[in-house]
């Protein structure tokens, strides 16, 4: 009887010791929400999971809108206030990937490039976008059920489409969209992306890309030809990146997410710079093709470059298939839009890149809805960037 009650003493001066001194000893990240009966701990989710799997889905189902539109010969093209093309493709995928933000994310601020006022005024082109985000969805229930299903009707399509018209900034959370960049590509039918970055206080922490026409194989030889038959079964690539946690490439499919392999780019430094692969924009006036060359024949390099169409380009260095992408400013007044920038930007330096501007300024994404800040783009394996950043200026400034 006396052992009996020295035992229960016992545990009971034990017990409140037994159940915080682990607390104390555990990082902060475990939660111990059963702890003192059980004493099973669980891991908190990792930063941005559901941000990222709600973009990849996101993405993913607008990627199946885009190429519905892109094996058409009629691509329902309008030409914007500045000249630029838009598609029916353009509109309809981002009013697809602003109704999957609204449904997880309701109080987030969105910048996205295109606005619904053409929509308002053209009962045809409104129909026809309709007809296409109608009928657009992830044949995987759970997915779709995630992004919020379909679309209620074609007016609050329109509603969607013009709730991308944050002035950004660096204050919260902020999401930029580009439904497809690269348009002219698009339209050429070379290479494009679905762009969708997470900005939280104008710092970029999440970034996916779907390239339909890239091929599936992060090995695969970086060209800009998209192959004879673009509904080959091993084209299609999502691209994602957090902040701090690497980055990834997997198939881009049509329902659920398909598994994911980690990617990196590959370690170039100054003194190898010979091998190396140089990509640029496809359109001569989006970079300067003149200054690229004297740049790539500066450094050493001996193959020519890979012209491609959008943030392909980022997508393809960080996986390794090339390894340098410069784009030097041909107008001194133009502002590069966040929206054109934001995911391949985190995507390469989560694969081991930098990417600065043409002065070796960071992207700054926190200026509104373009990089006011920076002119230009150098991304290049992080071992190298400083060489190159050296060669680009003192090519810059010897136009001077
Ligand atoms: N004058 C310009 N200088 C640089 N980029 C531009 C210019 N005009 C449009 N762009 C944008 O450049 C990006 C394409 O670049 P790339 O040449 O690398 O494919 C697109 O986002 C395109 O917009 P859009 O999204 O409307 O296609
Ligand atoms: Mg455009
Ligand atoms: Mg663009
Ligand atoms: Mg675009």
């Amino acid at each position: 009887m006396l052992r009996t009650s020295i035992l229960f003493v016992a545990l009971a001066i034990l017990a409140p010791l037994i159940t915080f001194i682990p607390r104390l000893l555990l990082p902060r990240s475990f939660t111990t929400t059963t702890f003192t009966t059980t004493f099973t701990t669980t891991m908190s989710p990792p930063a941005y999971s559901k941000e990222l799997h709600v973009a990849q889905l996101a993405v993913q189902r607008a990627a199946i809108l885009t190429k519905r539109v892109f094996h058409e010969k009629a691509k329902g093209t309008v030409d914007k206030n500045d000249k630029s093309p838009v598609t029916i493709g353009d509109f309809g995928a981002q009013a697809l990937i602003i109704a999957a933000l609204r449904h997880n994310f309701p109080d987030d601020a969105i910048v996205a490039e295109e606005e619904a006022a053409q929509l308002r005024e053209d009962a045809n082109l409104k129909a026809t976008i309709w007809d296409l985000v109608r009928d657009t969805r992830l044949n995987d229930p759970d997915a779709e059920a995630t992004l919020g299903g379909p679309v209620r009707d074609a007016d609050h399509m329109l509603e969607l489409l013009d709730q991308g018209n944050s002035p950004g900034g660096a204050q919260g959370r902020i999401w930029a969209i580009d439904p497809i960049d690269g348009t002219k590509g698009f339209l050429r039918g070379g290479q494009y992306a679905v762009c969708l970055g997470l900005m939280q206080d104008g710092d970029v922490k999440v970034g996916v890309l779907g390239c339909p026409n890239l091929p599936v194989d992060d090995q695969a030889p970086l060209t800009a030809d998209i192959g004879s038959n673009q509904t080959d079964e091993g084209h299609g690539v999502l691209f994602s990146a957090v902040q701090g946690h690497g980055a990834t490439s997997r198939a881009l499919t049509a329902g659920a997410l398909a598994e994911s392999k980690p990617i990196s780019m590959r370690s170039v430094d100054g003194s190898s710079l010979a091998d190396a692969t140089f990509c640029e924009s496809v359109e001569a006036g989006h970079s300067a093709h003149g200054d690229q060359a004297a740049i790539a024949e500066k450094l050493g390099i001996t193959k020519p470059s890979v012209r491609m169409d959008s943030q392909a380009k980022y997508g393809s260095i960080a996986r390794g298939a090339g390894d340098i992408y410069l784009r030097l400013p041909v107008k001194a007044t133009y502002q590069e839009k966040i929206w054109d920038h934001a995911a391949g930007d985190l995507i390469v330096r989560e694969a081991g890149g930098q990417v600065t501007d043409i002065h070796g300024k960071r992207l700054d994404f926190s200026v509104g809805r373009t990089l006011a800040n920076n002119k230009g783009v150098v991304a290049a394996p992080a071992a190298s960037h400083p060489k190159v950043l050296s060669v680009v200026q003192e090519v810059l400034n010897a136009k001077l």
